[in-house]
C-alpha cells in the first residue's frame, strides 16, 4: 500500500482545500491578526471532520468504488475486513473534532463544522449522490459550512462576508465536479452513479459546465458593488481567475476531450485557491 494511497481515503488534498476556505472567512475578520491561535483548534476540528466524512463516504461507496477506476485503490483498504475498524476511526474524528470546537471555540461553529460532516456524508452520499443529477448541486452545501465556520470561529456569528465566501464555493462546486465527472464517465457509467454526464452526456454537460461558471464568475463580481470585508487583492486576482475559469470551461463548448475536461478541472482547485488567498491579504491591511 503506498502512503499516498492511505492519505487518499481521508481525502487529504480535498481538505487542504476546505481548511483554506475556513482560513479566508478566519483572516477576514477585523482585528483576526490578534487572534491567530484560535486557527489551530479551527483547522484541527474541521480537518478531523472532513477527514472522518470522507473515510464514512469511502465506507457507505464501497461497492461503487470497486467498480471506478478512479476509486478501486480504496477497497484494498476499506474491505469487509477492515470496516468496523475504519468505522471506529471515523467516529472517534468526528467526537473528537465536536469535543475541540467545543472546549476552544463555540456552539455556533461546532454546528457549522458538523453540518459539513452531515451534509457531506448522509445528504450527499446517501441521501442524493445515487439518486439525482442534483446530488453534487444540492450536496455542494458540504463546502459552504468551512467559510460559515472559519467567520464563527471569532466572532460566534455570521456575516455577509462569511455568507458570500460560503456561496462562492457552493456555485463553484458544480463547474469543479461536473468537469471531473465528465472526464471519468465511463466510470459513473460503470459505478450506476446517475451524474450530469451519465444522464445528459458529456457534450451537454459542457453547455452546463460553461453556464455555472457564467453564474459563478457574475457572483464573484458583487464585492466590486457592494462592500465586504475582502481586501484589495480579492478584485485583481478574482478577474484574472474568472477571465482563465471562462476560458478553459468555454473552449469545452467546442473540444470536450478528455484533456481539456481534466484541465478544466485542476484549474477549479487553482482558481478556488487563488480567490481565496487573495483574501488573506486583508489580515495584513491589503
Ligand atoms: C459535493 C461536492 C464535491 C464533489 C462531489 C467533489 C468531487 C471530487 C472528486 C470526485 C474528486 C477527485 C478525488 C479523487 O480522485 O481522489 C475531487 C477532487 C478535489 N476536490 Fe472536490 N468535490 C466536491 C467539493 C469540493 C470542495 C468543497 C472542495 C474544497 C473547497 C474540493 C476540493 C477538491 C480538491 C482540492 C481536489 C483535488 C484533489 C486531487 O488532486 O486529487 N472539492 N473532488
Ligand atoms: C466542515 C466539513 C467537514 C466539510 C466537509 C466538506 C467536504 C469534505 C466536502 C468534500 C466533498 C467531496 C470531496 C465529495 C466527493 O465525494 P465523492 O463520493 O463524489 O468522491 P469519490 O468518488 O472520490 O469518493
Amino acid at each position: 500500500m503506498k502512503a499516498r494511497e492511505f492519505l487518499g481515503i481521508f481525502k487529504v488534498e480535498i481538505t487542504v482545500l476546505i481548511d483554506i476556505v475556513a482560513v479566508s472567512a478566519f483572516l477576514s475578520v477585523p482585528g483576526s491578526t490578534l487572534r491567530l491561535a484560535l486557527l489551530a483548534p479551527l483547522l484541527v476540528s474541521g480537518s478531523l471532520a472532513s477527514f472522518s466524512s470522507a473515510l464514512f463516504n469511502n465506507i457507505y461507496d464501497q461497492d461503487i468504488d470497486g467498480r471506478m477506476k478512479r476509486t478501486e485503490y480504496r477497497t484494498k483498504l476499506i474491505n469487509w475486513k477492515t470496516r468496523n475498524l475504519y468505522i471506529a476511526v471515523a467516529t472517534l474524528m468526528i467526537a473528537l473534532s465536536m469535543a475541540i470546537s467545543q472546549i476552544y471555540l463555540n456552539t455556533l461553529t461546532s454546528l457549522f463544522i458538523f453540518g459539513g460532516f452531515l451534509s457531506y456524508f448522509v445528504l450527499y452520499t446517501v441521501i442524493l449522490k445515487r439518486r439525482t443529477i442534483w446530488n453534487i448541486v444540492i450536496g455542494g452545501i458540504a463546502g459552504s459550512f468551512p467559510a460559515l465556520a472559519g467567520w464563527s470561529s471569532l466572532t460566534g456569528s455570521v456575516s455577509s462576508t462569511s455568507l458570500f465566501l460560503a456561496f462562492l464555493v457552493f456555485l463553484w462546486t458544480p463547474s469543479h465536479f461536473w468537469s471531473l465527472a465528465s472526464s471519468r464517465v465511463e466510470d459513473y457509467i460503470q459505478a450506476d452513479v446517475p451524474m450530469l454526464p451519465v444522464v445528459k452526456g458529456v457534450k451537454a454537460s459542457t453547455r452546463w459546465i460553461f453556464t455555472n461558471t457564467v453564474v459563478l464568475v457574475a457572483y464573484t463580481l458583487i464585492p466590486f458593488f457592494v462592500h465586504m470585508d475582502l481586501g484589495r487583492a480579492y478584485f485583481p486576482i478574482a478577474i484574472a481567475s474568472d477571465v482563465a475559469f471562462l476560458y478553459l470551461t468555454g473552449r469545452l463548448l467546442v473540444s470536450s476531450d478528455t484533456p481539456s475536461l481534466k484541465r478544466a478541472f485542476h484549474f477549479s482547485n487553482l482558481y478556488l485557491l487563488l480567490i481565496l488567498v487573495s483574501v488573506w491579504l486583508v489580515a495584513v491591511g491589503w
